[in-house]
């Protein structure tokens, strides 16, 4: 089968055995389990809504950006069965027949809704899982001719879970501002009135081959930032930090939080958009959702005035459209943050 494509999603793939070579890195690419676990801060963000400029919550905040670009954020106001009926929902669209999950079946160079990798290059090495990627903000822009159907409940959660991540995405926003002793709007003013939400289901079957394998390989998020749900129950997702892989913690019931690149950008390189990827597991398959708070395309992101100085030099360019720009350099394995960097 050299050379040629595995047709059809991961799903497909796993149910015939053999892992075909496009899904194979090479041997410095590859997954170690055993990483150490990562000591990314847990964050009341409750804590973090007060207009008061310091307190110890911020000062976590600002810290934890600073050094692993990425927190577990708690006590965010949803329940654990809420976020239960979330992973379970996500858990059922990929448990649908495969002629029902063909229904929502996306474009070959689209981003919206269920498929694989997008192959963009031959020499492209293809991510272990399968997606469903929507538009969940702003409503005019959602196109349900994605949104399964079918399946109980899936509009109403999945419309409630991300207005309530918008929020937290907002409230976030303002207490890094805050916690840069910047006005609080400073970041939020930025990406502009057209923000877009994208949700990207993840579903990642078992792997007969994980160790030469891996479900998402390594990048940074595009994203102002992201707020993942994570598998409660099966861990694979590492971060890098100092050159280092780091095993994400699962912490029950919290959000984690990470930095995407329009962040790094916007704060002139203080908080970091971390380098992350996902192992796969040969015994149990995993499932994750990934809201991604996308700036307004048409909106200038930049170094924030207030924090380029002498001894801060400006880092990166000004830089428009950024998603659009960074999937094209996923694809071929290199950090689209290059790009922008003075
Ligand atoms: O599945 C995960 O834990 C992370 C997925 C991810 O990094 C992404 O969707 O950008
Ligand atoms: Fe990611």
């Amino acid at each position: 089968m050299a050379g040629t494509n595995p047709s059809g999603t991961v799903q497909d793939v796993a149910s015939k055995g053999e892992v075909h070579e496009r899904y194979i890195h090479i041997e410095s690419d590859r997954g170690a389990r055993n990483a150490p676990l990562m000591a990314a801060p847990v964050i009341d963000i409750a804590l973090l809504s007060s207009s008061s400029k310091s307190g110890p919550e911020l000062e976590k905040l600002r810290h934890g950006l600073q050094s692993w670009g990425c927190f577990q954020a708690i006590n965010h106001g949803m329940t654990s069965e809420y976020l239960d009926e979330v992973r379970r929902l996500t858990k059922q669209f990929f448990g649908l027949s495969m002629e029902e999950k063909l229904k929502y079946l996306k474009e070959e160079l689209e981003m919206e809704g269920y498929g694989n990798d997008m192959i963009l290059s031959n020499q492209q090495i293809l991510d272990w899982t399968d997606r469903l990627y929507l538009t969940v903000y702003p409503h005019q822009s959602r196109r349900f001719k994605y949104w399964p159907t079918n399946l109980q409940r899936f509009r109403e959660v999945i419309d409630e879970y991300t207005t309530n991540v918008k929020l937290i995405s907002e409230k976030i926003f303002k207490a890094m501002a805050r916690s840069l002793d910047l006005d609080e709007s400073s970041f939020l003013k930025q990406y502009g009135e057209q923000i877009k939400l994208g949700a990207r289901f993840n579903f990642y079957p078992r792997c007969r081959n994980p160790d030469l394998v891996l479900g998402v390989k390594p990048h940074a998020d595009g994203s102002a930032i992201t707020i993942l749900l994570q598998d409660k129950e099966v861990e694979g997702l590492q971060f890098m930090k100092d050159n280092e892989w780091f095993n994400a913690s699962i912490v029950p019931d919290a959000l984690l939080v990470n930095v995407g690149d329009q962040v790094e950008i916007t704060s002139n390189g203080i908080f970091k958009s971390p380098v992350h990827r996902v192992l796969t597991n040969s015994e149990r398959e995993r499932i994750s959702l990934a809201v991604f708070y996308l700036p307004d395309a048409e909106k200038e992101i930049e170094p924030l005035e207030e924090l380029i100085s002498e001894t801060q030099p400006r880092l990166y360019k000004s830089v428009k459209n950024f998603v659009g720009l960074s999937f094209e350099y996923y694809q071929q394995g290199q950090r689209p943050m290059e790009a922008a960097r003075i």
